[in-house]
């Protein structure tokens, strides 16, 4: 039968970084090792200070036995979340203008371009018709 992982972001393991709930990331994976902390022959604050990063590394390190990685199976709670973060989308808007000036020239663009094309031309017209005559 498939078995579903869990998975969570680095930022959400990093949540976890307190001696009452204590998470640590090695290899990808995500231990809850909370109740391991007094246990931990390396020490309660080393497994504390490598909360909130991937802390494989300092685990290869300190050169775990066997036993220990066995062991280390009875904590996991899941996987760190391989997709990348999304960055939020952002709304830009575009910045009205406001002034005074441009806002007239909209009004001015708005109500009266039409009018003043259409008396323009019918003033046109009604001279080369008068010349005409
Ligand atoms: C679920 C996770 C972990 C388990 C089950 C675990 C288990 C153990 C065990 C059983 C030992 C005794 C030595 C051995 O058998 O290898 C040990 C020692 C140690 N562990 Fe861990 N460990 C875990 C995570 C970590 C992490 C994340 C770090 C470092 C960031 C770490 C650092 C150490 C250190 C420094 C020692 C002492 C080594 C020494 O004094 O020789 N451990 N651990």
């Amino acid at each position: 039968m498939p078995t579903l992982t869990k998975l969570y972001s680095m930022e959400e393991a990093a949540l976890h970084n307190t001696p009452d709930d204590c998470w640590v990331v090695v290899d990808g994976k995500i231990y809850d090792v909370t109740k391991y902390l007094e246990d931990h022959p390396g020490g309660a604050d080393v497994l504390l200070e490598a909360t909130g990063k991937d802390a494989t590394e300092e685990f290869d390190d300190a050169g775990h036995s066997k036993s220990a990685k066995e062991l280390m199976q009875d904590y996991f709670i899941g996987e760190l979340d391989p997709t990348p973060e999304i960055p939020e989308m952002e709304v830009f808007r575009k910045e009205q203008d406001t002034g005074f000036a441009s806002k007239l020239m909209d009004n001015v663009v708005q109500y009266w371009a039409i009018p003043a094309a259409v008396i323009g031309i019918s003033a046109v017209v009604a001279i080369l018709y008068a010349r005409r005559k």
